[in-house]
Formats: C-alpha cells, structure tokens, sequence
C-alpha cells in the first residue's frame, strides 16, 4: 500500500479505539439497524473506527457515519476452521460496499483460498487489509505479506481453552516487527485497554464489552452473589 495512503489510515487511527459492532448470533440485538445504531453511538463515544460483519450491514453503517469501516464476512465452513472472510467473493462484497478495510482470518490452517490471494483483491480494490492472527508465526507470515495492520484478533480461538486475558505478549512481539498492530480479543476494561497500548498496540478494538449486552449483563448478574 502506498506511504501516502498509510499515513492517512495512521492520521485516522493510530491510538484510536475501534468498536466491533457485532451483537451475539440469533439474539435480541441481531439486527441491522440497532448494528447501526451501535456504530453511531460508537463514534459517538470516541470511536475512531468500527469493525462491522456483513456486506449489508456494513453498508447499512457506511450511510451513517464517516469513520473507517473495518468489513468482515464470517462463515461456518463444513472443511475449514477459518471463519472470518473466508472467499474472495467476501473480499469483493465488502469492497461493493465501501468497506476502507477488509479483515481476513490469516492463520496458518487450512482454508479455501489463499491469503496471497485475498491480499491482492483487498489492496486491487484500494482497501485496507488486516489481518486476523492467532501467533507470532501467523503475524510474521501476514507482515511479510504486506498486510497493513496486524490483529491479534484470533489468539486463544484456534485450540484449547479460551484464556481470560488478552494476549499482551503477543501485542509486544509482534509490535517488535509490524508497525500496526490491532490488539483485539478480550479487552473488556479501559485498564485493559490501557496495558494493550503500554504493550504497543497500534489501535485496540473492544466488542463484547461494548456491544454484547447479554454477556455484559451475565458479568454483573454472576457477581450477585
Ligand atoms: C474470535 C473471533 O471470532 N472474534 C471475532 C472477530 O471479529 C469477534 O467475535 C470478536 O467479538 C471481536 O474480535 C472483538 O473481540 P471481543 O469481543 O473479545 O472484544
């Protein structure tokens, strides 16, 4: 991507938070429109961007506010565990609708299509691209690549139990290489936040704690003891 083009995602996000605006599948906040009314009252807040799943909602946001859209497509695979924007069909609806970056799953797992492959349609279509890791292998890989933001979105989602924290380490050793790394998974606090950036995030995306109203409840409800 071009210098000039990554120095106005910096001017547009570096120290930014971004709100993944994704309510729980099938619940009461499923919906397009509260979708958007969740980005609006992101930016509101502060957000300096919003990470939206699904071409009609990110166009549905994309009326709404001026802040950069991150777009991603998530999809039950029956032969892959990659789910975030799996196709380059994906690529291409995200891109129809405006989205200024496209998030793709970038570990190493098998998956229908190639990540080379998804990066070149990404940037083709003049978008951003992130990408989705769950390690260090996974962000070097994707760096050398050239994606232009590195996530941590999928550490501790591809085995294993779930951990409670975020991966600050992680944030650390790939901030040691990528200039821009989106510490995302976990933050659930503005002090989380804030040892997110000590570790050297570039950006921080908080979605649960924001806009997943059941789990949020569910914290408090367990703490009525
Ligand atoms: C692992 C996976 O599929 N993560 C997804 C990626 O888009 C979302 O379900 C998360 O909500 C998002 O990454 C933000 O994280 P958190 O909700 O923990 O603040």
């Amino acid at each position: 991507m071009s210098s000039e083009k990554l120095a106005a995602l910096d001017a547009r996000m570096a120290g930014r938070l971004v709100v993944s605006c994704q309510p729980i599948d099938d619940g009461p906040l499923d919906n397009a429109d509260i979708v958007r009314r969740f980005a609006m009252a992101a930016v509101l807040g502060g957000a300096g961007a919003v990470r939206i799943e699904g071409a009609a909602r990110v166009a549905a946001v994309r009326g709404a506010i001026t802040v950069p859209i991150i777009g991603i497509v998530k999809r039950d695979l029956p032969d892959s565990p990659v789910r975030i924007t799996p196709f380059l069909r994906d690529v291409d609806d995200l891109l129809a609708v405006c989205a200024d970056i496209v998030a793709v799953d970038a570990t190493g797992r098998a998956r229908p299509e190639t990540l080379a492959s998804l990066l070149g349609a990404i940037h083709a279509g003049g978008a951003m691209a992130m990408a989705d890791c769950s390690s260090e292998e996974d962000a070097a890989a994707a760096h050398a690549l050239g994606f232009d933001i590195i996530g941590t979105t999928l550490s501790g989602y591809t085995g294993g139990a779930v951990p409670q924290e975020p991966d600050y380490a992680l944030i650390t050793r790939v901030a040691a290489f990528a200039p821009r790394v989106m510490a995302e998974g976990r933050i659930h606090t503005p002090q989380q936040v804030r040892l997110a950036r000590e570790a050297g995030a570039w950006a921080v995306t908080v979605g649960t704690a924001i806009t997943r109203t059941e789990l949020v409840t569910q914290w408090f409800a367990e703490a009525m003891v």
